[in-house]
């Protein structure tokens, strides 16, 4: 029997995630979402197999639940699963920008046999609904996942064999770490861009020419300022804190921008906009996000079966988390590679260490 998905919230996102199972997995995948108009597109774009009427009937069967939802509406929608009943060993993630009210609000789920992984693909894009979704939008981002402690390791590991067809690179953070980081790298400058449009707007009742004039530069700064309002709305609600300690030390650095053109001081001015060139050329280019690298550790493995769940026992034995795990180069009959992306490089040394101590003979590149 074909192992079954449920999306709920068949947006750009759940489409997106949807497509890309579909190209990884020979699963059944059901779909909810309120909008009618959404989920008979994605049935005619064949983005779902099926639609449900209900989420408490797309549950009973669903091995794994995407909640793909405006961050508010996931929070709520947890609460409701709690009242359910889950198929046991299932596994709840969600894809929303922010983590840390969403992993809290996912502690009601701990009794329930199944298991809650907070994630965010760091990709996307300002465009809204299910016609916008690609299996690919999400390759070479990545993809944050925050278990909450004591989460079963084969869970994450589950999650992300079954989440491969990203092609997006996970990495582990904590819920309060993602909101810090995600606050100031995605969240606030969609602050940013709303407000410099507002400005624009108001000088556009007196000079309507303005408008016109808003190209090239402008354009670019705020193209996010297009995105789903409904959307940005429950980050900024979701994510108070960061936002309010941002908007803090913004308007410090509006004023030391203020003081240096009033005392028209070109040199600290010139050094102003030379220092954020030299940062913003630095950022790395291959990735979709500016998130630190993550720590590989190689291992030769016989292609023997039952060698990665052997692998990953041993890295659980010792509590030590994974955030990837790739084959590269199984074939019959041939010794194969595994390579373990960790969190930290303590991880990568600890890993390596027990798992020498196992015998098995391990690398770094
Ligand atoms: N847009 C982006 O670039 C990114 C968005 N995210 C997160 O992904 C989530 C979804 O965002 P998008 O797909 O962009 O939004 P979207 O607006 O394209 O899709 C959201 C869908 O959820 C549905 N929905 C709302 N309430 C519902 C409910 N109670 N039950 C079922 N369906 C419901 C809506 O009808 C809509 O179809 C959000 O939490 C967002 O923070 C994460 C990464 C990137
Ligand atoms: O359009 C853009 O560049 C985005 O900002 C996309 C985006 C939106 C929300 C996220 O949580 C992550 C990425």
């Amino acid at each position: 029997m074909k192992r079954t998905v449920l999306i709920v919230g068949l947006g750009l996102i759940g489409g997106s995630i949807a497509l890309s199972i579909r190209e990884e997995h020979d699963a059944l995948i059901r779909g909810f979402d309120i909008s009618e108009e959404q989920l008979k597109m994605a049935l005619s774009l064949e983005v779902i197999d099926e639609a449900v009427s209900s989420i408490e009937e797309g549950i009973k069967e669903a091995d794994l639940i995407i909640l793909a939802t405006p961050v508010l509406k996931t929070e709520q929608l947890i609460g409701d699963l709690a009242r359910y009943d889950l198929k046991p060993g299932a596994i709840v993630t969600d894809v929303g920008s922010t983590k840390t009210r969403i992993v809290e609000q996912a502690d009601c789920l701990k009794a329930k046999g199944v298991s809650f992984i907070g994630g965010h693909p760091m990709a996307g894009s300002h465009k809204s609904g299910v016609e916008a979704a690609r299996a690919h939008l999400f390759e070479n981002a990545f993809y944050i996942l925050t278990p909450a402690e004591g989460t079963d390791v084969r869970a994450i590991i589950q999650l992300q064999n079954w989440l491969k067809g990203t092609k997006a690179t996970f990495i582990e953070l904590s819920p309060t770490q993602h909101d810090r980081l995600a606050g100031a790298v995605s969240h606030f400058p969609h602050i940013i861009a709303a407000s410099l449009v507002h400005q624009v707007a108001k000088i556009e009742e007196e000079d309507p020419l303005i408008s016109r004039l808003a190209a090239g530069g402008f354009r670019d700064i705020t193209r996010i300022a297009s995105s789903s309002p409904t959307m940005w709305r429950d980050i900024l609600l979701h994510n108070k804190e960061s936002m309010l300690q941002l908007l803090k030390s913004w308007m410090n650095e509006m004023d030391t921008v203020k003081t240096m053109i009033e005392a028209e001081n070109a040199n600290d001015i010139y050094t102003y906009f030379q220092d954020a060139k030299s940062f913003r050329d630095g950022l790395p280019v291959r990735e979709k996000g500016a998130i630190p690298a993550f720590y590989d550790l190689f291992v030769d493995v016989p292609d023997h079966p039952g060698v990665i769940s052997d692998v990953t026992s041993i890295l659980a034995q010792y509590q030590i988390s994974l955030t990837n795990i790739r084959i590269l180069e199984i074939r019959e009959n041939i010794m194969g590679v595994l390579r373990l992306s960790f969190r930290s490089e303590e991880d990568r040394q600890r890993a390596r260490l027990n798992l020498e101590q196992e015998m098995y003979e391990t690398y770094i590149m």
